[in-house]
């Protein structure tokens, strides 16, 4: 498969630690397969605790030198590392489609976000301020600075596997940090693609490991236990999020978490219907559904049930399924035979409970890890589309009456990462906006992501936000200084 790249040299088989290419490791080779068609594309070094504590102990000895660098440097080498992002576009792209599945044309779109993010930190590198606080003796001076937590590691997601990376090395390098990545074990390519391009971008040995291979749980235990490591960036389940942050309380690291949504999707009778159409179709259907600020429950009013329902599944029949590589094609496979059980079994419980089959609900006739685009109408709280992450391409309508209604049915959930309203009636906007629990909202919009805004969720969905000016935060920690003994001014 790498006659697909036009530049051979980022197609890399090996673990990269303290800027070295690991080819081999005493634990054998893991196989790495297409989930289109189950081809074989690689075999990846199988890492352990002595490579993961080997990349940890590299990025400590890295970490003086790149924090002592300047932050203006250091914003220029993620700057060339953005160029490389761009110039190596195509090939990035190839890579995210060969190990995820996603379409080309959706590919390329997230490695313009995933750049996207290296351009914005490299832009406030030089914009992590301290504080000079009035005190309260003449005496004295408070001086509060911003400085770099030190080693982190990044846990990443399988869904985005460019976006999820630079969305936290981004803002650690930028602030003088050094990182450890654990890609997920399906798409450990394009990690290693980025870590090539950080090498010719002029990132120094040890600030940008990448770590390779399915011990997942030696690989995770040392990066959360090892006392060097400062940080624990993750994206991904609530269920794993939760593991990590009891094995990171030991040592009291301070932790980021990305973790599951249930998006609510409310559609009013006063929404323009044909946007609410084409806004959910881009929440529901990017990325085959498995993203975690996909719309997972479609509430609409019930003056506009039908006909919102008309639209989609009119929208919804013109996808195609397909490879993503291939011309025109829509929707990809799910990630792995686990993601087609449990979007079966959601749309199995959804059927058995009184759902009404608008448009698919079966796996695609190309086999594999394909399912139809599904529209469920006549969804109900008591199914479990209505609790749990489908991960996948079902969008089940639930129907409300009132506006409470529908706030304490989308409140109702113990995620609270993204929601989305659609209505022309602005106050009620504002007071809707106000009212759902959620760390983000898209109004009269159902594709909010990008690296000027603060991406985050709350509740079970997770802690602190990534991308924007705030994104930074989670790499520094603020040191204060009390400084006596000085003249009054
Ligand atoms: N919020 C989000 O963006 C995502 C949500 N999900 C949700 O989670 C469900 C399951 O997907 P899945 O891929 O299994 O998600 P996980 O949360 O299991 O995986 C995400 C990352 O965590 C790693 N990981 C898993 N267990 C551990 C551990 N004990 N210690 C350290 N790292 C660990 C994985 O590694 P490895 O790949 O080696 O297993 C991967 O790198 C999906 O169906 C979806 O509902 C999934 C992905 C992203
Ligand atoms: O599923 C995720 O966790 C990543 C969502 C991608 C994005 O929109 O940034």
């Amino acid at each position: 498969m790498q006659h697909l790249l036009k530049d051979a040299g980022l197609w890399r088989e090996a673990a990269y630690i303290n800027g070295a290419w690991l080819t081999e490791t005493p634990h054998g080779r893991c196989a790495l397969h297409n989930p289109a068609d189950g081809a074989l594309l690689a075999e990846l070094p199988r890492c352990r605790e002595d490579e993961t504590r080997r990349a940890i102990e590299a990025a400590h000895v890295a970490l003086g030198p790149w924090r002592r660098t300047t932050a203006k440097v250091r914003g220029e080498i993620l700057r060339r590392w953005y160029d490389l992002m761009v110039q190596h576009r195509e090939d990035l792209a190839t890579l995210i489609t060969l190990e995820e599945g996603k379409p080309l044309a959706e590919a390329r779109g997230e490695v313009d976000y995933a750049a996207g993010f290296m351009r914005w930190f490299s832009e406030e590198a030089t914009r992590v301020r301290g504080d000079v606080i009035p005190s309260v003796k003449d005496t004295q001076r408070i001086v509060a600075l911003r400085e770099p937590i030190g080693v982190c590691a990044a846990i990443t997601p399988w869904n985005f596997p460019a976006a999820m990376i630079t969305r936290k090395a981004g803002p650690a390098l930028a602030a003088g940090c050094t990182m450890v990545v654990k890609p997920a074990s399906q798409t450990p390519l394009t990690a290693l693609a980025l870590a090539e391009l950080a090498e010719r971008a002029g990132v120094p040995a040890g600030v940008f490991s990448v770590i390779t291979g399915n011990d997942t749980r030696a690989i995770g235990g040392e990066l959360t236990s090892h006392p060097l490591v400062r940080k624990i960036t993750f994206t991904g389940s609530t269920e794993v999020g939760r593991v990590l942050l009891a094995q990171a309380a030991q040592t009291v690291k301070k932790c980021s978490m990305e973790l599951g949504g249930n998006a609510p999707f409310i559609v009013f009778d006063d929404a323009d219907l044909d946007a609410a159409a084409d806004g959910v179709m881009a929440a529901k259907f990017r990325n085959t559904g498995e993203s975690c600020i996909g719309a997972n429950r479609v509430l609409v009013q019930a003056g506009v049930y039908d006909a919102l329902a008309a639209r989609i599944v009119e929208r919804v029949a013109k996808l195609r399924v397909g490879n993503g590589l291939e011309e025109g094609v829509n929707l990809g496979p799910l990630i792995d035979a686990g993601g087609v059980e449990k979007v079966e079994e959601h749309v199995a419980d959804a059927l058995a409970k009184g759902a009404r089959l608008l448009h698919g609900g079966r796996r695609h006739a190309l086999g594999g890890h394909f399912y139809e685009p599904t529209v469920l109408a006549d969804a109900t709280p008591a199914m479990r589309v209505a609790s749990e992450e489908t991960f996948g391409p079902v969008m089940p309508l639930f129907r409300f009456d009132t506006e409470d209604e529908a706030i304490a049915m989308a409140n109702d959930t113990e995620f609270g990462l993204a929601a989305y309203l659609y209505s022309l009636d602005a106050a009620r906007i504002w007071r809707c906006a106000a009212r759902i629990e959620s760390g983000m909202v898209g109004i009269n919009c159902g594709l909010m992501s990008n690296e000027v805004a603060p991406f985050g969720g709350i509740k079970q969905s997770g802690l602190g936000r990534e991308g924007s000016h705030l994104g930074i935060d989670e790499y520094v920690e603020v040191k204060y200084l009390c400084w006596d003994g000085l003249e009054a001014v």
